[in-house]
């Protein structure tokens, strides 16, 4: 019996395996996304067993029966949608700051005048874990609408350790109930708290001897993750954070020069953080040096639009050196806004100059590497879980180009259907 084929998702018009090299894709490889027509893929207990085309799947499983047969009406099929970077967990909102921007405030100007970050910490705080829950819920159930199997989700709006652990409870309670993945990021070190104005040393103590080895004692996060920014966290402190981070076994992510130059992507390079975050202020030299140490670029080009920045991440100069490409909505409630990974394609192409092709491997295969997830997500390939999309289109370069609306049609997790012709059915 257990030779049975659970499901065989057939008539894929273009399915697109994102099949290759188990590397982070970096330059030409980035372009490289295994298109197959009129392929087929076949799925047991939520693994997949045969993908490519139909002839070639249907060889491979003979005469084995099949429980469920799914049409893809000759659809574009894509791997499930990776969100790499996001501020999932979070109370409150800031559409009080739009207009501000609009009268020309800046992000770190409203920053600096305790809004922000800090109105959201304000607002984190005076929420219970169930709210969190609620609110949280609802934006997964977003993401995974528009096509999104598997999010990063960082704390950082508690900072104190008991409103950290809170956020970082209510992502587990997300990974076990829902069904998009959640991998968690601890970012504690995301702004000095008011109370501890002018005395950032000894919140950068608190975090390194307090609240990160009661996240590692009780596992709440994979990795740690700094802002490392002008007027939130130096270079210095950053290093200090994510060395004792390191010191305790998490992953090293990093918030880097999003604003102004400050060496955070040469500090990437020194630590060898899995992946830095931002970068439009990222030097040459920092590029470089990310790119020799293998860190993982995650572009987010969603928030340089909200800020109505005149520059962008520079994503072909990284794809030119050999720099691996990840992209990312940023969803947090202040410099961006939105749960649309398909806008973040879309921006891709037209903001940082990306193709079709590029931009889906830097949601798919190079987001995966970015959460450490490569080897069981980001390709549709055997042994690989049966995350993937069914997008209303019959080719790639068609969901970034026709944009602000959402092509999903269906979506489909470790092999179940969890989204059908646009509802939610799981
Ligand atoms: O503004 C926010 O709430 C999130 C953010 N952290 C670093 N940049 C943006
Ligand atoms: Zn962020």
């Amino acid at each position: 019996e257990n030779n049975r084929i659970d499901l065989l998702i057939h008539n894929i018009g273009t399915l697109i395996t994102m099949q290759g090299t188990q590397e982070p894709r970096r330059g030409d490889e980035m372009s490289e996304v295994a298109a197959v027509r009129r392929g087929a893929v076949a799925i047991i207990d939520g693994i997949i067993v045969a993908v490519g085309t139909e002839e070639e799947v249907l060889a491979q499983i003979g005469e084995r029966p099949i429980t469920h047969k799914h049409d893809a009406e000759g659809k574009l099929v894509t791997p499930g949608l990776i969100d790499p970077h996001t501020h999932l967990v979070h109370g409150g909102t800031r559409e009080n700051e739009l207009a501000l921007k609009l009268k020309g405030a800046s992000y770190l100007e409203i920053l600096a005048q305790g809004g922000g970050i800090l109105s959201t910490v304000r607002s984190t705080r005076q929420a219970s874990e169930d709210e969190l829950y609620v609110k949280a819920k609802k934006s997964l159930d977003t993401m995974l609408s528009y096509g999104v199997t598997t999010a990063e989700a960082k704390s950082g709006y508690g900072l104190t350790l008991e409103d950290e652990l809170k956020q970082l409870r209510v992502t587990r309670k997300l990974n076990q109930e829902h069904p998009v993945d959640l991998v968690s990021t601890f970012m504690g070190a995301h702004m000095v708290p008011e109370e501890y104005k002018g005395r950032s040393q000894e919140f950068v103590q608190l975090l390194i001897e307090e609240m990160l080895p009661e996240v590692k004692r009780q596992g709440l996060a994979e990795f740690c993750d700094v802002f490392c920014e002008h007027g939130v966290f130096s270079v210095e402190e950053s290093e200090q954070i994510l060395l004792a981070a390191k010191a305790m076994g998490f992953g090293l992510k990093i918030h880097a020069d999003e604003i102004e130059p400050m060496g955070g992507a040469q500090l990437a390079g020194k630590l060898g953080c899995i992946s830095a975050e931002h970068l439009l202020a990222a030097s040459d030299e920092g590029l470089e040096a990310m790119q020799r140490a293998g860190v993982i670029a995650v572009c987010l080009p969603a928030t340089s639009f909200n800020l109505r920045l005149k520059h962008h991440a520079r994503a072909r100069r990284m794809i030119e050196i050999g720099l691996p490409v990840a992209l990312s909505t940023d969803y947090n409630p202040g410099s961006s806004p939105t749960e649309s990974i398909q806008l973040v394609m879309t921006l891709g192409c037209l903001n940082l100059g990306m193709s079709p092709e590029e931009v889906l491997t830097a949601v798919t295969i190079n987001a995966a590497h970015a959460i450490g997830k490569a080897d069981t997500i980001g390709s549709l390939e055997a042994g690989k879980q049966a995350d993937l999309v069914i997008f209303n289109a019959d080719n790639l370069a068609y969901l970034p180009y026709h944009f602000g609306i959402n092509h999903v049609h269906s979506v489909f997790k470790q092999g179940k259907m969890v989204v059908s012709d646009g509802n939610r059915i799981h």
